[in-house]
């Protein structure tokens, strides 16, 4: 068996609904964005669940939510009010959850960080200099940190490992990726991290090789860089696809969200393997084996 069979069978075995040892605690989880698209999504799913607990619910203080119940849009009563105060939305949490925007979520980390709160972070959009401040901040508590969280993307990106390698020559690279109207980085966290994982299968920077526009007169295309195509439109949950052509033919490997589920189920798999890390910076190949 290769390794990489072998890291897609450790999906499998590791399960979606994995619980907690007999005589351990729920998970206790605060959710930041509360209000927003993914914040809903989590706090369904944390309710659904029957290992997680909503523990608190923090929005930008210019949000309409603060003061509502948290699971006020499901029609029902957690107890737990949205909030703009770290303090209190981090209070009674072993972990937060965060999908908002990078500023909002570096504030969040320092406050984690000096409480000792461990963090899963969906946020896509960090220019170097931040993520940098988040690989320091890993030195005290446990992060997860994933671009996507659901597991066929992080499956798929094991498939795009695989074909980079095979077709290292005669094949040009495109990542081209489609998400709703309201997103605001692009390209997509997904896109850069599917790039990410073709350059280093290729041995090449991406910092280097990527093109994400062209326009008017560009001149032939060169063989080694790696392109990127944006489309923002609708209620488009999120499409992937790699374009590998070549002469005579073209390989294209394709991902798409039809919802928003399968990254709330992921970061609750990220929040189940947090509880037996105390420190460090991980991501969905840590959760889901697949790292090789
Ligand atoms: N890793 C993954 O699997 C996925 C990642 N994402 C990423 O998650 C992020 C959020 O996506 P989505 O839920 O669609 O976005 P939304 O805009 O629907 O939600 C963002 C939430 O964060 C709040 N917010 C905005 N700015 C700040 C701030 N400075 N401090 C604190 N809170 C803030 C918003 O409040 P308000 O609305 O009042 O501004 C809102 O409640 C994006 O970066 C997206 O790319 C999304 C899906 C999957
Ligand atoms: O903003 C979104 O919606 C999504 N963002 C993530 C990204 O930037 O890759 C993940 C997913 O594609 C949905």
């Amino acid at each position: 068996m290769t390794k990489g069979t072998q890291a897609l069978k450790n999906v499998a075995v590791a399960g979606a609904t994995q619980r907690p040892p007999q005589g351990s605690s729920e998970h206790r989880v605060a959710v930041a964005g509360a209000s927003g698209r993914m914040g809903h999504m989590l706090i369904e799913a944390i309710r659904a669940s029957d290992d997680c607990r909503l523990a608190g619910a923090l929005d930008i203080a210019s949000s309409p939510a603060i003061g509502n119940d948290a699971a006020a849009f499901l029609g029902h009563a957690s107890g737990v009010p949205v909030t703009a105060d770290l303090g209190a939305g981090l209070g009674h949490a072993d972990v937060l959850i965060d999908f908002t925007r990078p500023e909002g979520t570096l504030a969040h980390l320092k406050a984690c960080r000096e409480r000792g709160v461990k963090m899963v972070i969906g946020t896509t959009g960090f220019t170097e200099a931040q993520k940098a401040e988040i690989v320091e901040a890993a030195k005290d508590i446990a992060i997860v940190m994933a671009p996507n969280m659901s597991v066929g993307v992080n499956v798929t990106l094991k498939l795009l490992e695989m074909a980079a390698g095979a077709l290292s020559t005669g094949y040009d690279i495109e990542v081209i990726e489609a998400h709703h109207r309201h997103k605001v980085d692009a390209p997509s966290g997904t896109a850069l991290k599917m790039g990410e994982v073709i350059a280093e299968a290729l041995g090449r920077d991406l910092k280097q090789c990527a093109v994400y526009a062209r326009e008017g007169v560009t001149g032939e295309r060169d063989p080694s860089t790696i392109g990127f195509s944006t489309i923002r439109g609708g209620d488009i949950v999120g499409d992937h696809t790699v374009l590998f052509a070549g002469t005579g033919e073209r390989i294209e490997i394709t991902h798409k969200s039809a919802s928003r589920a399968t990254y709330a189920q992921g970061s609750l798999r990220a929040v189940r393997f947090l509880a037996g890390q105390e420190k460090g910076l991980f991501d969905m190949f840590d959760v889901l084996g697949l790292r090789s």
